[in-house]
Order: C-alpha cells, then sequence, then structure tokens
C-alpha cells in the first residue's frame, strides 16, 4: 500500500475502488504509432501516469489497483501511489478486470467497484467525482468514451456483479447488458479517451496532465506534426 496523501471523502458519500487497466507501453496504444512515431512508449505511459495521478485526486476513489505485466511500469505506477496487480490470467481486457476487482472485493467486501481505461490524460478529479457519484444510483453503469461508441468508466454498486464488456463497440456492450449510460453530466474529460492523433488533439485541447504535456513537447522538439499543428 501506498503512503500517499490521499485527498478525504465528504461524510456519506461512496468510497469506489478503481481498477485501472494499462497494457505494457512498449505495446499500447499501437494507433498513435503513425503519429507518435518513436515518441508512442513515452507518450503511452505519459498518458497512463497522468490518468492515475489524477483518478488518485479523486476524492471517491477510496483505492485505485493498476493492472499491468510490465515490472519497470509497475515501480512507477506504485511511486505514484497505486496498488499494483500483476496481470492474470494474462487472457485480456475484461479477465485482467475481473481479477482486479475480485481483488478490489477481497480487501473492501462492501465497497463499490469501477473499471477505468488509463487513456484519459485530461482527466479532471472533480469530474470523476461527478461521474462515481451519479453510478451511486445504479446497480451498474458506464460512462461512453468521446465517440459514443466505448467505454471508458464501468461501475458496479456494492454487492452487484461486476461484469465489465470492454472492447470495440463496449457502449451498446454494456447497454444490452443493462448498465445503464451516466449522460448527461459533465465529464467531458472522463470521455475523452486518446487513440488516435485527432484524439490527442482534442485532449490537448481540453488540458493534458503534467507527463503528457511533457511528451508532446518533446514530440514537438523532434518535429511530429501533432504536437505541433495538432493535425492527425
Ligand atoms: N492489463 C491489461 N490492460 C489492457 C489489456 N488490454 C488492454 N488494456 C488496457 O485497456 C485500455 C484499452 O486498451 P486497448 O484499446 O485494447 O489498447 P490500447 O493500448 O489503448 O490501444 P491500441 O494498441 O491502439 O489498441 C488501455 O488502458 C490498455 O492499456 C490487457 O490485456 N491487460
Ligand atoms: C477497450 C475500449 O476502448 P478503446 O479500444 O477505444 O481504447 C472500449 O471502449 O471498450
Amino acid at each position: 500500500m501506498s503512503t500517499h496523501e490521499r485527498p478525504v471523502a465528504p461524510a456519506g458519500s461512496i468510497g469506489w475502488s478503481l481498477v485501472v487497466p494499462v497494457k505494457p507501453a512498449a505495446v499500447g496504444k499501437s494507433r498513435l504509432a503513425p503519429f507518435a512515431g518513436g515518441h508512442r512508449t513515452e507518450l503511452a505511459q505519459a498518458m497512463a501516469i497522468d490518468t492515475i495521478t489524477a483518478a488518485l485526486a479523486c476524492p471517491r476513489v477510496v483505492e485505485l489497483l493498476a493492472i499491468t505485466p510490465d515490472p519497470e511500469f509497475a515501480a512507477i505506477l506504485a511511486g505514484v501511489g497505486a496498488v499494483v496487480v500483476t496481470d492474470e490470467p494474462a487472457a485480456g481486457l475484461n479477465a485482467a478486470l475481473l481479477h482486479g476487482a475480485r481483488l478490489a472485493r477481497s480487501r473492501r467486501p462492501e465497497g463499490a467497484v469501477a473499471a477505468m481505461l488509463a487513456d484519459l490524460p485530461a482527466l479532471r478529479p472533480n469530474e470523476l467525482t461527478t461521474a462515481l457519484d451519479a453510478a451511486t444510483a445504479w446497480p451498474t453503469s458506464f460512462v461512453p468514451d468521446a465517440a459514443g461508441v466505448g467505454t471508458t468508466l464501468y461501475c458496479a454498486s456494492p454487492g452487484v456483479e461486476f461484469a465489465p464488456r470492454f472492447g470495440g463497440p463496449s457502449r451498446l456492450a454494456h447497454l444490452d447488458a443493462g448498465a445503464v449510460e451516466l449522460m448527461p453530466v459533465p465529464i467531458t474529460s472522463v470521455r475523452r479517451d486518446v487513440d488516435t492523433g485527432a484524439d490527442l488533439h482534442q485532449a490537448r485541447d481540453l488540458g493534458v496532465g503534467p507527463r503528457t504535456r511533457a511528451a508532446l513537447a518533446a514530440m514537438a522538439r523532434a518535429g511530429d506534426p501533432v504536437a505541433e499543428t495538432g493535425t492527425s
């Protein structure tokens, strides 16, 4: 467990265990390769660290479990305050999330559990608070990604089965499974996932965290077109 100082949740609010999956940076964010070139690994790591740092600043997040098979990156994530979990059973995203959620519930049996993707570099802690507070009204709920196709946050209230269906058109998969779409609430930064150069431009305009800003500056120095002009 980290000894990092955490914001204090107001009395009466529900605390969440947040499970955040992170692929090894060397293979993750492959769709950014055409735009980030040699900076892709650095950028993928920077976005994950900014996402996790912002989530840990949300007072509703009691514990953040980062799931990664990458030991070097695990040490960095532990350094910013995450509880690091190994990627088991190494059977893809939803299996890793189920593993993380089981562990979260073994640590906090009555707790609420959510899964959030690690590619939200403009995440605002107060907007995550808004989303998690809205989620407390429903057994299961989710936040669609900015494109309205995927999902960035999936939430299961205390005692409710945690059954994430991330991957591809997961908005529809979560709706089909009976999860409630948390819209419309002002949570632009929770929806702003980054898969492409165009997404990166949008996130930069919203305001990314310091690690991502530094990675973009390094890309700009190297003459990367997205970092310099925002074109994809
Ligand atoms: N621990 C873990 N995290 C995963 C796994 N698959 C995906 N993720 C994470 O889940 C989120 C969404 O992943 P994807 O969209 O599949 O992959 P990506 O790395 O974001 O991007 P692409 O390589 O361009 O598909 C990211 O935070 C990934 O790091 C997995 O098998 N294990
Ligand atoms: C896995 C997902 O996200 P993406 O592939 O867009 O990162 C998803 O939206 O379910």
